[in-house]
């Protein structure tokens, strides 16, 4: 086990990477896929389940955490590790997000956000000092940048003014670091849908010298070509040998052709919040369990899954807990999606080892275009 943190490029096809970054809790193998688990934990599964699908690390939010149950009180109970029993890797972000989609009456200034808790209102000040405080007494093992992350679209003056706080919040978040040989503190690359601004984001960001790279600022609701083209200028501009995070990302078609331009992390709610509204992820595409014409259909999600979720259950059955609003139908669907997500990153990896990217890809995108028979 290693005490420092490490990134290996291990193979390559195309720009696609195969990777593995190693850290005292563990190894991540990339490309990877970060369950969510916001307020410490993965909406209705156990830690032991999302393990056991192959998940390597899981993302919290700071946002969240620090509202309730408060920061300095799951440090006094031993770290975030301890209180949600994940004893592997925990990145989390860093709130700037969180706070300008969920809090109230928020404000931003060279400082910080100023902003009242979509809780309870108790107003809260967050400098990138106090975010980079805050994900240190949660013991997460990568932290990220505070940053300022644009709604698109938006005017070219607005991106860069939000891109060069941005770059000034990293500096003063890399300092609050400071030296944690077994963590990593990302930064976040901004520049909105401007080619010109994100690369120059990228390269400001490459010049600290930081552990980790995220690209930011997408997943805002733009179209998909919008956020593959930012990929296209951004990733040549991140230094090859450190790991690059898309954040928010995304349905499966998102993270193949993400991972096909460099990406090596991702995390996304869609699987779990899928999950929990009804919604299967399978190799064939989307299954919506509410809907009627499932009432009587035996069969399960896919009969090949080695997920139990997927394999055990018939449709009828899915769809009967769903309608009923059964806290069983969304456990069984939030273990189907991550499973399904789990083996999606899986076959990435082997696809990219076996210089078959391209082939696979096909081959996915395929089954998923044959729809849901
Ligand atoms: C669901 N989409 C999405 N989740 C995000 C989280 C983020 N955190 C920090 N900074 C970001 O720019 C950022 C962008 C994001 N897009």
């Amino acid at each position: 086990m290693s005490t420092e943190f490490t990134f290996k490029v291990l193979a390559t096809d195309g720009k696609a990477r195969r990777g593995e970054i190693t850290m005292p809790r563990g190894t991540i193998r990339t490309p990877a896929f970060m369950p969510v688990g916001t307020g410490g934990t993965v909406k209705t599964m156990y830690m032991d389940q999302v393990r056991d699908l192959g998940a390597d690390i899981i993302l919290g939010n700071t946002y969240h955490l620090m509202l309730r149950p408060g920061a300095e009180r799951v440090a006094r109970l031993g770290g975030l590790h301890e209180f949600a029993r994940w004893p592997h890797p925990i990145l989390t972000d860093s709130g700037g997000f969180q706070v300008m989609s969920l809090s109230k009456l928020r404000k931003i200034t060279e400082k910080g956000v100023t902003f009242r808790s979509h809780i309870d209102g108790a107003p809260y000040e967050m400098s990138p000092e106090r975010s980079i405080e805050i994900q240190g007494l949660l013991d997460s093992d990568i932290q990220m940048q505070l940053d300022e992350c644009t709604a698109l679209p938006a005017k070219e003056r607005e991106i860069e003014r939000a891109m060069e706080l941005s770059l000034r919040w990293a500096d003063r978040c890399k300092t609050a670091f400071g030296d944690q040989p077994g963590k990593a503190m990302f930064g976040i690359v901004q520049g909105g849908d401007n080619a010109r601004l994100r690369e120059r984001s990228a390269q400001s960001l490459a010049s600290l010298g930081l552990k980790g790279y995220a690209v930011g600022g997408l997943a805002v609701g733009e179209p998909q070509d919008v956020m593959l083209d930012m990929l296209d200028v951004t990733c040549p501009e991140l230094p090859a040998d450190k790991p690059r995070y898309l954040m928010g990302v995304g349905t499966p078609d998102d993270i193949v052709k993400s991972v096909a331009r460099g990406i090596d992390m991702f995390d996304c709610v869609m699987p779990t919040r899928a999950g929990r509204h009804g919604l299967a992820y399978t190799r064939r595409g989307k299954v919506n369990l509410r809907n009627a014409r499932h009432a009587d259909d035996h069969r399960p999600l896919d009969e090949e899954s080695d997920c139990p979720a997927a394999r055990d259950y018939s449709r009828a059955y899915l769809h009967h807990l769903v309608r009923s609003q059964e806290a069983l139908g969304a456990m069984l669907l939030t273990w189907n999606n991550l499973s399904y997500y789990q083996s999606l990153m899986q076959g990435l990896r082997d696809a990219i080892e076996q210089g078959r990217y391209a082939e696979h890809v096909a081959e996915v995108s395929e089954g998923w275009a044959r729809g849901d028979i």
